[in-house]
């Protein structure tokens, strides 16, 4: 099973570089990675699995954070209304988006950064992304809230991008005109 152990930390050249596609449909390999990838979120939700391992919680995961330079990532979350998220993401590219920009007031954290970076990060308020499932199949998925933050921050990072790079340096809550505040 992934544990904190499995994964990379800042500086680690992984977390900085562009990912190459994997072959479609994905080899027994990816998808059991894939598969491990959020077999380790939901893990980390689960108050007595995350004491017991000492696991961060977190709602998503890329192949980049455990040295692995695959576009691959996991997205899973409960929203408010009760809705489970879940996503295993083979190959995403976000192919549409709005002009609107959302953030969240919380800011965003990552397990590949060991201390809090405040700020609100700036993303795009809807996404539509492209993807293949776990047998080759292209899918879309239109995503906007929480959702679409989450799978933005996964996506960067199968990109090299780390979430801190959108907070303004001189003043991290300042926010572009428009952007709404989620949650
Ligand atoms: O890349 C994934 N992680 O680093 C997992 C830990 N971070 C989070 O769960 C998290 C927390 C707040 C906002 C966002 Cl957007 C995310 Cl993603
Ligand atoms: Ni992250």
């Amino acid at each position: 099973m992934i544990t904190m152990d499995d994964i990379v930390r800042e500086g680690h050249p992984a977390l900085r570089k562009q990912t190459q596609e994997v072959t479609v449909p994905p080899s027994e390999e990816d998808q059991q990675l894939l598969k491990d990838m959020l077999t380790f979120i939901q893990n980390s939700q689960d108050e007595e699995l995350a004491d017991k391992y000492q696991l961060r919680a977190g709602v998503g995961l890329a192949a980049p954070q455990l040295g692995v330079s695959k576009r691959l990532c996991a997205v899973h979350f409960e929203d408010f209304k009760g809705v489970i998220h879940s996503y295993q993401l083979v190959n995403p590219r976000i192919v549409s988006h709005s002009v609107e920009k959302a953030y969240l007031s919380s800011g965003e954290g990552c397990l590949s950064v060991d201390r809090d970076v405040e700020g609100y990060v700036p993303r795009y308020a809807r996404i539509t992304v492209k993807a293949s499932d776990m047998e080759g199949n292209e899918y879309k998925l239109r995503l906007r809230n929480f959702a679409a933050i989450v799978v933005q921050h996964e996506i960067d990072h199968l990109d090299g991008i780390m979430f801190y790079d959108y907070i303004h340096p001189e003043d991290p809550f300042s926010v572009p005109d428009q952007a709404k505040a989620i949650d």
